[in-house]
């Protein structure tokens, strides 16, 4: 896992290390947007680009965050998109970055927006990051028949969308495009059952395929460090989902030291 983890050269700058694009959140939910560049903030881009309605509330917790007014096609240059966390149904958004020829990971809304088609044409790497009844609707199963089988449903659905699957759940499951073996996480918490902790994990899975990780790497790495993020965050006592964002560099750093 260390291996895997971006850190900066001596000569780094913020774009060499890789601009995260978050198009999220909705008036219904700008948490969702906050959440995402939460966790995107601490994946090791070197910075994170936001395109969506809640870019007020987005700078009131994180100033840092390079907030754009255009959509994510002329919201300049990033090297992976996090596109769906409470989103809504801005179907326009998420096709726009479907289009895109960089990395995109689509969580939540996203993955109830894009067209299949949009999907398996893509040639830059997709990561597709459902929980279990968002698993069951894409693949047009009741969400039982997802958690009865969950091995066989994120192969499924990776053969399906030719894409990386991430399946959510007290264990995590990835799945490559091309099948082999699927890697399982299981540094996870059941406090992390908390409302908005996969929206962290999104867009510290975003961040990490900005900086350069392959689909599968991105989605096990973030899955390792949101669950030892979720341990630490916890200790045993209830969190909220913002806690978890907050203790991912904690757990990077039981990583690589
Ligand atoms: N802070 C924010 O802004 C946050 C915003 N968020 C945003 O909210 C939006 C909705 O996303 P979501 O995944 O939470 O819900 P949703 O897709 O409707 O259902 C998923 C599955 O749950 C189940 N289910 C539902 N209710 C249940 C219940 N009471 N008790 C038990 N089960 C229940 C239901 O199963 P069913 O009962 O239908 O079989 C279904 O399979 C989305 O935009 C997301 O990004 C979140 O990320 C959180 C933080
Ligand atoms: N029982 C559990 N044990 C370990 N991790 C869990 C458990 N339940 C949920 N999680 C993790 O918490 C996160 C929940 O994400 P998600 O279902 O998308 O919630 P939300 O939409 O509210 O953000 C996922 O990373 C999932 O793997």
């Amino acid at each position: 896992m260390a291996r895997l983890l971006p850190a900066p050269a001596a000569e780094s700058d913020k774009y060499r290390r890789g601009v995260v694009g978050i198009a999220a959140g909705s008036a219904r939910y700008p948490g969702a947007a906050v959440l995402a560049v939460s966790g995107a903030l601490r994946g090791g881009a070197g910075a994170v680009r936001y395109v969506g309605p809640a870019g007020d509330a987005v700078l009131a917790r994180f100033p840092e965050t390079l907030v754009s007014d255009a959509g994510p096609a002329k919201a300049g240059r990033v090297q992976a998109w996090v596109v769906g966390p409470g989103a809504g149904d801005d179907a326009a958004t998420v096709a726009e970055v479907l289009e895109a020829d960089v990395p995109v990971l689509l969580d939540a809304d996203g993955l109830r927006l894009a067209e299949r088609d949009a999907v398996r044409r893509r040639t830059a790497p997709t990561l597709m990051t459902p929980h279990a009844g968002e698993a069951a609707a894409l693949l047009g199963v009741r969400r039982e028949e997802v958690e009865d089988a969950r091995l066989a449903a994120v192969r499924e659905l990776a053969a399906v969308y030719r894409a990386t699957v991430l399946l959510k759940g007290s264990t995590t499951l990835v799945a490559g495009p091309g099948g082999g073996p699927v890697r399982v996480n299981a540094t996870g918490t059941p406090w992390l059952a908390t409302a908005g902790s996969g929206d962290v994990l999104s867009g510290l899975a975003g961040s990490l395929l900005a900086a350069g990780l392959g689909a599968v790497d991105a989605g096990s790495a973030a899955a390792y460090l949101h669950g030892l993020a979720g341990r630490f965050a916890a200790d045993g006592a209830p969190v909220g989902a913002h806690d978890v964002a907050s203790r991912i560099p904690e757990a990077w750093r039981d990583v690589t030291d």
